[in-house]
């Protein structure tokens, strides 16, 4: 058995553990008992022995991992029950929350009762957003089951559901009790999903650790092959880098925390007009990453071979680079939306940008006539039959 990995996300009194394991889902009631104990807000509820929860997954996980999680917390004597929604984008929706909430009210769930997540980005945004608001908050943790979840999602705070026209537009920070990540999962995961998480890795490489970027280039078989350590090393890694970053701006106030964000000023215009579910948001973040940089070599901030290099790594990893052959999206309409990014402010884009791999920063001032080049110039060819096409 494989050694288990723990990283630290420290935020205070908010402070808690990302727990990296294999094949240790039986332990998960033990882990969960733990981290209460060790919360100055839930040590208690176990002390009134209060052992109740609320399990949020997906159907797809229903009849996969789901029951690894049922059996760890019936071996300790929980009360539970299991809420399934329905798997992709469209379930971060408000009416799914209203749904999750008429059941935390048909259960009579108080302030003690803990929820967790079992499943992808999806499951744990709409999951977080319920554990934040209902009874004003509850515990709160996130088993991640996508490889997407594991290096990106589960970590840092952020929850919500999208608007009909625009990704993530309502949602809150609450950070979670702890998050428990068993990588036996990803055996199961489908191909396209799992190539959808790798665009968030390459994303580290790029805005923070030159170092971790040339690692994927040199891994690029092992991780087409998911072979394990050189994944437990890009999750742990991935974490680590997250984690980094959240604990210095939680809120996303300074500034920094909006590194996180590269790439997805296009990627999330590009997920809401083409219909949500139709890209998955790491393959719209691998293609919004290529028109962010592009847009900075067009300013001079680094040089085509830079732009290159990510586009070789996301192709070797099975990612898409441009919009699909016969998307039709015009500029005028995709500006639009991205006027709807929580980044803008007075109706004005900000870009994350990279300056070099290893570095970005956020620029404010961009001409929207540049955007428009690059929206013209990466615009996707006309279809042909047998294309793949939104
Ligand atoms: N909160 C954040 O900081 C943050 C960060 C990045 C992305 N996100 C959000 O995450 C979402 C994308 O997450 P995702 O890619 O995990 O999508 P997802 O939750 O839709 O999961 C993708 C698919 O994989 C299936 N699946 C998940 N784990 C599985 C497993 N182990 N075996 C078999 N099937 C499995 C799911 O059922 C689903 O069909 C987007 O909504 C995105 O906006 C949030
Ligand atoms: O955690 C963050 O901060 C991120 O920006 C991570 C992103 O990968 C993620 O897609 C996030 O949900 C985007 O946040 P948003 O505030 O732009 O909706
Ligand atoms: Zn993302």
């Amino acid at each position: 058995m494989s050694e288990s990995l723990d990283v630290n996300v420290a935020l205070g009194p908010r402070s808690y553990h990302i727990s990296v394991v294999s094949n240790q889902f039986a332990q998960f009631a033990d882990t969960l008992e733990t981290w209460m104990n060790q919360s100055p807000a839930y040590r208690n509820a176990l002390a009134d022995g209060s052992k109740t929860a609320l399990i949020i997954t997906d159907r797809n996980l229903a009849t996969l991992h789901t029951a690894q999680i049922e059996n760890s917390l019936k071996s300790k004597d929980w009360k539970f029950e299991t809420a399934i929604i329905e798997p992709g984008e469209k379930s971060k929706s408000l009416e799914v929350i209203s749904g999750l909430y008429d059941k935390l009210v048909a259960m009579k769930a108080d302030r003690q009762t803990v929820l967790i997540a079992v499943g992808g980005g999806v499951t744990g945004d709409a999951a977080g957003f319920v554990a934040a608001t209902y009874v004003r908050g509850l515990p709160f943790v996130q088993v991640p089951t996508s490889l997407l979840a594991h290096v990106d999602s589960s970590v840092g705070g952020k929850v919500g559901v999208n608007h009909p026209q625009a990704k993530n537009l309502i949602g809150a920070f609450y950070q979670p009790l702890g998050v428990f990540i068993d990588t036996s999962t990803l055996e199961t995961l489908p191909v396209r999903d799992y190539r959808s998480g790798l665009a968030e890795v390459v994303k580290y490489g790029v805005i923070l650790d030159s170092r971790f970027f040339h690692y994927l280039e040199q891994n690029v078989a092992e991780l087409n092959q998911r072979d394990p350590d050189v994944l437990r090393n890009v999750i742990a890694r991935s974490c680590e880098l997250k984690a980094e970053v959240v604990e210095q701006d939680e809120h996303e106030r300074s500034g920094l925390r909006a590194i996180l964000n590269y790439g997805h000023t296009f990627a999330h215009a590009f997920e809401a007009l083409c219909g949500y579910g139709e890209l998955m948001h790491g393959e719209a973040v691998s293609i919004g990453m290529i028109y962010a940089s592009y847009l900075a070599e067009k300013l001079d901030l680094i040089s085509h071979q830079e732009t290159e290099r990510q586009i070789q790594l996301l192709e070797t990893l099975g990612l898409p680079v441009l919009l699909p052959k016969g998307t039709r999206l015009d500029a005028d309409q995709i500006i639009d939306r991205m006027k709807l990014d929580k980044k803008t402010v007075g109706g004005k884009l900000r870009f994350v940008l990279p300056t070099s791999l290893g570095r970005v920063e956020v620029f404010k001032e961009i001409p929207e006539s540049l955007v428009r080049e690059v929206l013209d110039e990466l615009a996707p060819p006309a279809a042909s039959d047998g294309d793949f096409q939104i």
